[in-house]
């Protein structure tokens, strides 16, 4: 009972965990393209495909819409993901990317979308394979729709239009346990805005501290400490490109970023990512960097807001700046532009400073998983150097 649909597809089975005899790789070889099924899978009979063309402004809002009302809650079902219009467009449309994995599910009656799903192509490291995959992302089945079993048919006719294009593996995260984590990752919240995020129900008071001993426990100086640290331009391009690159080369899992990789990634965009560096003020040099993406969520049920300003860890480096110097100055620069709270995961090198600059442990992990690639075995978080949106 339990899986159901994910015992059928190549992914690595909970029965093979311990076999540690499977080889590292894909789990089934490529089809030829004439043996892909060409014709989409098949709806319930009230529901049709439709292709999201997020260029489209009245597209782009219908996604918008489903997905700030139907998408990922927290476990207590008080806040959800409120992916900006901009930021859809920004995720959906990398170098490469293809329209036809943007599938849409609409009411044939009244062309209303009620579910969607996305791939964009990206060149992942598995070690020291470089392997074209899919990132698979943005699943929601409107709430009203849910135990219809419509997403195990998203999820093959996203597979399906993935195999159209020659690409046979794909990586994605979930809260939940699937068949088989690559790796589970904990995430952490550094409060930025603590007054609000007690009075929305996000943090709660600590024992024996009053609100004012909280809000000058996480008050933060008002610039950055470190020389030579600001925001990232087009003319940085090619030294961030070098610097991350070697940086990711020390995880197992990791993108294999190039210029354009990263021109369209990590070039700051207005409210969807932030990106900062360090120039040597004597040798004009690159040598560290950092960066966070903009998430806010809607605050179900509160009188005073109703949006939760967040930041999420994205990719940082550093290599002369101490890291949890780095991270303050990143610390520093989100409160600076009013967000309330900064969110991390303890991959690649974020354990290191999450206790000592504050963070908390949130009450939640996020699961990442590759489709037809087999792991040799679970990685610990900090071998991961894959960030999802
Ligand atoms: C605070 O508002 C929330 C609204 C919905 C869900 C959650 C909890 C949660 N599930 N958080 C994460 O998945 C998370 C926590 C830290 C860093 N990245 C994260 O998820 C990213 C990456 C995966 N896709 C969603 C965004 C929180």
């Amino acid at each position: 009972k339990r899986h159901k649909f994910w015992e059928t597809q190549p992914v690595g089975q909970f029965k093979d965990k311990e076999d540690t005899s499977l080889p590292e790789g894909p789990i089934e070889p490529p089809t030829p393209l004439s043996e892909v099924k060409q014709e989409p899978y098949n709806l319930p009979s009230p529901y049709e495909w439709t292709t999201c063309d997020m260029d489209s402004e009245e597209t782009c809002n219908e996604v918008y819409v489903l997905l700030k009302n139907n998408y990922v809650e927290d476990d207590e079902n008080m806040f959800r993901f409120n992916y900006s219009k901009e930021f859809l467009r920004w995720a959906l449309r990398p170098p490469g990317f293809y329209r036809s994995w943007h599938i849409g599910v609409r009411a044939k009656a009244s062309k209303k979308l009620v579910a969607f799903i996305t791939g964009v192509p990206a060149r992942i490291r598995v070690r020291d394979e470089v392997v074209k995959m899919a990132e698979i992302n943005f699943l929601c089945v409107h709430k009203k729709l849910r135990s219809k079993r419509l997403a195990p048919v998203m999820i093959k006719e996203v597979t399906r239009r993935v195999h159209l294009e020659n690409i046979w593996q794909a990586a994605y995260t979930a809260g939940v346990v699937l068949p088989t984590p690559i790796t589970t990752c904990q995430y952490w919240h550094r409060s930025l805005n603590p007054k609000k995020l007690i009075d929305v129900g996000f943090s709660r008071l600590g024992a024996r501290m009053t609100m004012s001993r909280t809000i000058k426990l996480y008050k933060l100086p008002d610039s950055p400490a470190t020389p030579g640290f600001r925001k990232m331009e087009r003319r940085d391009v090619p030294a961030v490109t070098r610097l991350l690159k070697n940086y990711l080369s020390q995880f197992v899992v990791a993108p294999d970023f190039d210029e354009d990789d990263v021109e369209h990634w990590l070039l700051p965009t207005e409210d969807v990512v932030d990106s900062f560096l360090v120039e040597s003020p004597e040798t004009h040099e690159i040598t560290d960097f950092c960066s966070f993406y903009t998430l806010p969520s809607s605050i179900l049920g509160n009188q005073t807001y109703s949006t939760l300003k967040a930041a999420y860890s994205y990719y940082n480096v550093a290599t002369k700046t101490p890291l949890l110097q780095l991270m303050n100055d990143s610390l520093i620069v989100a409160k600076q532009k009013d967000f309330d709270v900064f969110n991390a995961l303890d991959v690649m090198e974020n354990e290191t400073f999450l206790k000592e600059l504050k963070f908390g442990p949130g009450d939640g992990q996020l699961h990442y998983y590759l489709y037809n690639y087999r792991v040799r075995q679970e990685l610990k978080p900090s071998e991961l150097g894959l960030v999802l949106l």
